[in-house]
């Protein structure tokens, strides 16, 4: 089976445990070159491809730590462009012979990068070629190089780093002190783009139009002639591409389920079944299970106890519904319908953040919620897995749903968890709370999509808090529950800022709020960043 680094051009980045490691891959991706992340320990003979070239990032650790982690010197012995950026950079320099030791005080923020006249028609390294005398790049580092390796010479310095950039005299072999991967360094994607485009001359070619055409072929001969695949949906933006993926792959061999698990927004399971069956023509099964999920449910407060409960449910109902689909199979078959092919896969919506975060060197980071879903936890079913947009970031799962022509309105839609208004409603889950909130949800979503804000928006939902306040409404006391407005801004969900609204947008969805949802008499907005706060309240 021909791998996705098989039929791109792929530039390896080796993971030293930075924060900002995946972004150089994004970087590469932004340039049209497809680029991986792999962790620093992986061993060269292990790799199943050759890359073009190779990025290492950069890390917490200092070189000379003992538990520093170091590249596997087989690396310079594969003939392609290195460049090693921050700890990267040291790395290069320590496996040459160079020193590195700390700075007198660490370099946290802006620093002026000048790229340094070579030879004596005084030229500029290629690296730097054409950006100006001069240029802003953003540092972060309290080690630096003190001594340049042999046969390595100096491309580029600051005013407190001497060797703020280096290169080798006859190999590929670069290291840049400053991080080109962050925004922060405003010429940092262009030096990126040098390296993997001119130095490493890696083909233009990763694009979501190359991208789809191989997919399916992939699909189709993993499938073979036959196989079947079902695929849990949630009207989510993931798993609607990867639906439609499918679709387009093996036709109605392929078989969507969705379950109503009486958490869901507003019609939404009416709405989701419209647009996957009409608008995209995916064969669709909506479950509703919200009764069973409902009641074990009842009484339970605790969040990551909600999360558990609604895993494992979602699990039950869908371990039940690939039984009976396989069981109707081999009725029809023995009726004498042609021979369908068994159910042997499992669609999956997985994305490249998810991957990365399982492969990070770093290791496990604290939990700070189980963020759940329906696929991620089916331990012992037999299907095999299947995950089309396993290697893409989230921006080019929409770019695919834009060419597989899934109507913008979806592309561009919110996510919404797995288990959906249960982390929403911060008391106990029944269907009347669901109702209320269900109901402010709506007013708050559509009064954004009327204001044209939504798309500015990362995400936006109402959360039903359990106190009561006391209220005043044609003259008479009320003693009702708050609803809290959550809008935030946000590329990765990492991080989030909340949302600056125009005052007359607030005004009016929370007048509407108040006025059309029962039981409602007081609205607030929730004006905390992640961190220290987190998106979602629970
Ligand atoms: N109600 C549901 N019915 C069936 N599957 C679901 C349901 N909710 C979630 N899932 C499954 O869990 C997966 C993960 O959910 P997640 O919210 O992360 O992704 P998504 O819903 O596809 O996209 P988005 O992140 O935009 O909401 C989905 O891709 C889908 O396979
Ligand atoms: O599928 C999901 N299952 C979950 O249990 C879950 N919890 C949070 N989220 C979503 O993740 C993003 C970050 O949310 P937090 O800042 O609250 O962790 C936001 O987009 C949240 O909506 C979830 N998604
Ligand atoms: N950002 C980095 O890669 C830092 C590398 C190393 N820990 C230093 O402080 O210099
Ligand atoms: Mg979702």
């Amino acid at each position: 089976m021909a791998d996705i680094h098989d039929q791109f051009d792929t530039v390896l980045i080796l993971d030293f445990g930075s924060q900002y490691s995946h972004l150089i891959t994004r970087r590469c991706r932004e340039l049209n070159v497809y680029a991986e992340l792999m962790p620093c320990t992986t061993k060269i003979k292990d790799l199943t491809f050759k890359p073009k070239g190779i990025i290492l990032s950069g890390s917490p650790y200092s070189v000379y730590d003992d538990d520093a982690p170091h590249v596997d010197p087989e690396v310079y012995n594969l003939g392609i462009p290195i460049m090693g950026i921050c700890y990267g950079l040291q790395e290069i320099a320590l496996n040459h012979k160079g020193t590195v030791s700390q700075c007198d005080h660490r370099e946290y923020g802006f620093a002026s990068l000048e790229p340094t006249k070579q030879g004596p028609d005084g030229k500029v390294d290629a690296l730097f070629d054409g950006l100006g005398d001069e240029f802003q790049v953003w540092m972060s580092h309290g080690d630096q190089l003190s001594t340049l390796p042999p046969s390595f010479h100096v491309i580029g310095k600051t005013d407190t780093a001497p060797f703020a950039a280096i290169a080798h005299d006859s190999k590929p072999l670069y290291g840049i002190q400053f991080h080109a991967e962050v925004t922060h360094s405003p010429l940092g994607k262009e030096i990126i783009g040098r390296f993997v485009l001119k130095i490493c001359a890696c083909q233009k070619n990763w694009t979501m139009e190359e991208f789809i055409g191989k997919e399916i072929k992939r699909i189709r001969d993993i499938c073979g002639e036959k196989g079947r695949v079902i695929g849990a949906v949630s009207g989510g933006v993931d798993s609607t591409v990867a639906a439609k993926l499918m679709h387009e792959a093996i036709g109605d061999r392929f078989q969507a389920i969705m379950v109503d698990n009486g958490v869901l927004r507003l019609n939404e399971a009416a709405q989701v079944n419209e647009m996957l069956r009409k608008d995209l023509g995916v064969n669709l099964t909506i479950v509703d299970a919200s009764e069973l999920f409902l009641s074990r449910l009842a009484g339970v407060e605790d969040p990551e106890q909600k999360r558990k409960i609604i895993g494992n449910t979602f699990i039950n109902i869908f371990e039940e519904e690939a039984t009976k689909i396989e069981k109707l199979a081999e009725e029809e078959e023995k009726k004498g319908a042609a021979a369908k092919g068994r159910v042997e896969w499992l669609l999956q919506g997985t994305l490249y953040p998810d991957v990365i975060e399982s492969i990070s060197f770093k290791g496990p980071s604290a939990t700070i919620k189980t963020h759940h879903n329906v696929g991620g936890l089916l331990k012992d079913m037999k299907l095999k897995l299947i995950e089309p947009l396993r290697e893409l970031f989230k921006d080019e799962v929409r770019a695919l749903g834009r060419l597989l022509s899934i109507p913008a309105p979806l592309v561009q839609r919110h996510p919404f968890p797995g288990p959906g208004l249960a982390i929403r409603i911060l008391g106990p889950v029944t269907r009347e709370q669901v109702k209320i909130l269900q109901l402010a949800d709506k007013i708050f979503i559509d009064e954004i999509r009327n204001a044209g804000l939504y798309d500015q928006i990362a995400q936006a939902f109402a959360v039903l808090l359990p106190v009561r306040a006391v209220g005043v409404m044609g003259d008479k006391r009320t003693y009702e529950q708050v609803i809290a407005l959550r809008a935030v801004e946000s590329q990765d969900f990492m991080t989030a800022d909340w949302y600056v609204f125009p005052p007359e947008v607030l005004r009016r969805v929370s007048s509407r709020i108040t006025n059309e949802v029962a039981g409602i008499n007081r609205v607030t907005y929730d004006i905390s960043s992640k961190p220290p706060a987190t998106v979602e309240w629970l």
